[in-house]
């Protein structure tokens, strides 16, 4: 019988169940994402508002080139009535000519005159800018925060908009472009009419038309619903706004339930056009919605986030350095380990999807760099983002023979024949058994090189010389050092190898070779090969020899002596 689950005992009664929404003819689920949406970076503002130390000037600016450096359009830069930081970091963008002209700045204010004005004042001199306006409309904000019925909220996001165009008229005469956001903070709480009412009437205030687009931004401050919650509220709001076409229907997921990634895409997919978040998901508590998964979710579907992501290593650095906060060694796309694959037959499968690639890329006659990407277990290439294969295979004690001779193959250009791959990887299991923790490439090498080619064991072959015999066979006469001294042997076969085995009988070592194989290392003059001799010894158990030699027949006499002193090793 299977195991009963038992009662947690945890007081779960005291939660409630999100409300579903009544959208039986939603149609979000069966859209497809085709293009990227216009993304807002909040990094300025909600990532630095959730920073146990708020970033100074000196980091903000880094943030900011960063953002403008990637690609990003629209970055919100502060909340410039809360501090004379703030304010000020607004007025070193402007006065210090850091602001290109296709960016358009934004910042946040509360739906409070003075806060407005004192906002509005920091945009004095803009090309570009956005002001954006929050007040919250949830039942609980209007009970418990503000003390408000629906009307008196209305009033807030309507007073508070006729002040952003009162004190745009009077400070902005400059700006080029103008832009207005209105957000009703805690919309995934809010009751959709009266979010609808809200917006409609801050829109009535606004005036939007053609070529003056109003931003209405639904967030989910505290995710609290499953994604596709969320997604029906968007198509919802998307359906029964008036003057759509000049509204630009932005999104703003928390990930508080874990799940800020999906909500977005989700309300993408139900008809938002812009998404705000921040690069590694800083942000409130659990953080906003992480602007690298979901820019490299769309480039791993085949559509251009329009934002670059190929040093994705460098952004982690600056945001790490910028925000004190280290990026999760599993995070998206950017985490330490997210291309690295430890256990066995992943490791087997990824070695193999990159050889195939190779192949029919090849076979393709396109760059393997330019080739469709069809690799086992890892959505994206690498060094798409600035990775490299190095960090893909590592080894550990959960690795097989995939992963090591990956490492081989990769490190040193051997291709170990399958049996010899078996053989190698229970050396290292060994290692890594009693050792724990990963198992360096350079220890690999290290066992690889003791166990096969080290040139200390009881046989060794220090020259050779060989001629076809009348008869057709293989005679080789070799200077062997044998139990500390040099001595001369000869032996026939119907090769190199066969007669060097014949010749070992003199010194007293019989050698039956099982299996042979040999591939050249590198090309031109100087190319090196490399043999791999499978051999029972003296009537033992069989073991791998290998030999490296810029000669093959080197190469093959050394891989017969590698195995006999394999065999000796035991
Ligand atoms: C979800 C979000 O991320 S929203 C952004 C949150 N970010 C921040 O708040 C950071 C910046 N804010 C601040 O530094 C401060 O709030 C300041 C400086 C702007 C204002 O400070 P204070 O004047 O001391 O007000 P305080 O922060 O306590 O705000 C609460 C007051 O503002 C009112 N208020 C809060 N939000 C809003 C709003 N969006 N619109 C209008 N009034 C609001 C509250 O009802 C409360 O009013 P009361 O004092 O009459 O009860
Ligand atoms: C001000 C709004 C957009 C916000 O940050 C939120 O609701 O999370």
């Amino acid at each position: 019988m299977v195991p009963q689950q038992q009662p947690s005992g945890m007081p779960f009664q005291r939660y409630q169940p999100f409300p579903a929404v009544d959208l039986p003819d939603r149609t979000w689920p069966s859209t497809t994402i085709t293009k990227a949406p216009r993304w807002l970076s909040t990094d300025l503002r909600d990532g630095n508002q959730a920073l146990i130390e708020p970033m100074d000037p000196e980091r903000k600016r880094e943030i900011f080139d960063l953002l403008v450096r990637m690609g990003y359009k629209e970055i919100e830069v502060g909340f410039p009535s809360a501090s004379q930081t703030d304010f000020e970091f607004v007025r070193s963008l402007i006065e210090g000519d850091a602001i290109p002209d296709d960016v358009q700045i934004s910042v946040l204010t509360q739906a409070r005159e003075d806060l407005i004005e004192r906002t509005v004042q920091s945009l004095v001199g803009a090309k570009r800018a956005t002001v954006h306006l929050y007040n919250a409309t949830a039942p609980e904000f209007r009970r418990v925060v503000f003390g408000v019925d629906r009307d008196a909220c209305k009033a807030i996001a309507v007073d508070g908009t006729r002040h952003v165009l009162k004190f745009a008229e009077e400070y902005l005469g400059d700006t080029e472009y103008f832009g207005y956001e209105y957000s009703p903070e805690i919309f995934i709480d809010t009751e959709l009419d009266f979010a609808l009412e809200v917006c409609e009437a801050v829109m009535d205030v606004y005036r939007p038309g053609p070529g003056r687009e109003i931003i209405l931004n639904l967030p989910a401050t505290v995710e609290r619903a499953t994604p596709n919650v969320y997604a029906d509220q968007i198509e919802w709001m998307s359906r029964n706004l008036s003057r759509r076409e000049y509204v630009c229907l932005s999104v703003h997921p928390h990930n508080d339930r874990g799940t800020g990634v999906a909500s977005a895409e989700l309300a993408v997919m139900a008809g938002a056009d812009r998404v705000e978040g921040c690069l590694f998901g800083h942000g409130e508590r659990t953080g906003n919605v992480c602007l690298v998964t979901l820019g490299m979710n769309l480039f791993s579907q085949g559509v251009d986030p329009q934002i670059d992501f190929s040093d994705i290593d460098e952004i982690r650095r600056i945001v790490e350095h910028c925000t004190q906060l280290p990026v999760a060694p599993r995070h998206p796309y950017g985490g330490d380990l997210v291309y690295t694959a430890f256990s066995g037959s992943h490791q087997d499968a990824i070695k193999k999807g990159l050889i195939a690639l190779e192949r029919e890329a090849e076979a393709a006659g396109t760059p393997v760099e330019r080739h469709p990407w069809k690799v086992p277990y890892l959505p994206i290439d690498p060094k798409e983002v600035g990775r490299d294969y190095e960090a893909v295979i590592r080894v550990n004690s959960q690795s097989g023979k995939g992963g090591v001779s990956y490492i081989l193959h990769r490190d040193h250009a051997l291709d170990l024949p399958r049996r010899l791959q078996i053989e190698f990887s229970h050396a290292v299991q060994e290692f890594t058994d009693t050792e724990g923790g990963e198992f360096a490439a350079e220890r690999i090498w290290e066992v690889f090189t003791a166990t096969y080619l080290a040139e200390d064991g009881p046989l060794g072959v220090m020259a050779h010389r060989s001629e076809t015999t009348a008869d057709g066979s293989y005679r080789v006469s070799a200077d062997v050092r044998t139990q500390g001294e040099i001595r001369e042997i000869t032996g026939t076969g119907n090769g190199p190898i066969s007669a060097f085995v014949d010749a070992l009988a003199e010194v007293g070592v019989k050698v039956r070779v099982v299996d042979y194989s040999e591939h050249s290392m590198s090309e031109g003059g100087d190319a090196r090969a490399a043999a791999y001799v499978e051999a029972e010894v003296d009537g033992g158990r069989t073991v791998w020899g290998v030999g490296i030699n810029s000669n093959i027949t080197t190469a093959s006499l050394k891989a017969v002596c590698s195995a006999v002193n394999h065999a000796a090793r035991g």
